[in-house]
């Protein structure tokens, strides 16, 4: 999916939000463990109650990693599962040298077919490079993360900035608006400002909204930009928001809370220009 088509589908659907598949087979309801394949047959209901309000779905591939061979067929069947008009992206979190990463590019790009993986930057732009080589596919390099610990490196000086600036202009100058997003957390919303006016074209990728405590209003008021440049994911908050036979109408319902939000916001900053 190219940028134009992303663009399109977040206006039309009057939503940024992607939905974090990050389903882990000890929380799903206890009902859809007969089923043949029970992670599939979750992400099925919860897809089949929210395609109308996302734009994309995140699939963490740690938590179908961890199943062995029966969970990249989850992983498959789920990605085959998404309608085309969803933007795909396969949290991996790769990045080695070259001739490796071209395998990790191809496996998510060709033999998964997502529009998207994430990429961890820490081998430089080697590491990067091969993901941007395929067409109408986009690299999410991490640039400021969720997480606590994110103060360790990411925050620290570097010369006369902090590491994470130094990581964003490199991730600028490897890649365009048009292949490459940036990973920056929910959660870092002190920063969402100061790192807007330094990359005001890229889409970011904004995880920790819900479980991490992010909040949406504050991000979409400091980080949109005119084509909104902004996915937001929300895991557990929605696919775990209800753990009864009804699992999916209660995802559909905290995810239609997001949307609803994101509508309104959408209004604002597009009508600005
Ligand atoms: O790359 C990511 O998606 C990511 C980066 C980051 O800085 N923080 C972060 O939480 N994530 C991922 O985003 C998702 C957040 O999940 P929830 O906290 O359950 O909404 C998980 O799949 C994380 O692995």
């Amino acid at each position: 999916m190219n940028r134009h088509e992303l663009v399109n589908l977040i206006k039309e659907r009057q939503s940024y939000l992607c939905v974090g598949l990050d389903t882990d087979i000890t929380k799903i309801p206890r009902h859809l463990l007969s089923h043949a394949d029970p992670v599939f047959a979750f992400n099925k209901a919860i897809i089949d109650a929210t395609k109308d309000l996302c734009v994309s779905y995140k699939i963490n591939t740690a938590f179908y990693e961890c199943m062995g061979i029966r969970g990249w067929e989850s992983l498959q069947r789920t990605v085959e599962y998404i309608p085309s008009t969803h933007f795909t992206i396969a949290d991996a979190k790769r990045g080695d040298i070259g001739n490796t990463s071209t395998q990790y590019a191809k496996t998510f790009f060709e033999t998964y077919n997502f529009d998207a993986v994430t990429v961890a930057p820490y081998m430089g732009r080697d590491s990067v490079q091969p993901f941007l080589s395929f067409h109408e596919k986009w690299t999410i390099m991490l640039g400021l993360t969720s997480n606590e610990g994110s103060k360790d490196f990411q925050l620290t000086p570097s010369g006369d900035e902090m590491l994470y600036e130094k990581v964003l202009k490199a991730g600028m100058s490897w890649g365009t608006p048009d292949n490459m997003m940036f990973v920056i957390g929910a959660t870092q919303s002190a920063q969402l400002a100061y790192i807007r006016q330094l990359v005001p074209d890229h889409f970011f990728l904004v995880p920790g909204v819900g479980a991490q405590g992010g909040n949406l209003q504050e991000i979409s008021a400091v980080a949109m930009n005119k084509d909104c440049g902004l996915l937001v994911n929300a895991s557990r908050s929605i696919i775990y928001a209800g753990n009864g036979e009804d699992f999916a109408q209660d995802a559909r319902v905290a995810a239609q809370a997001l949307q609803q939000e994101m509508a309104e916001y959408l209004d604002v900053a597009l009508a600005a220009g």
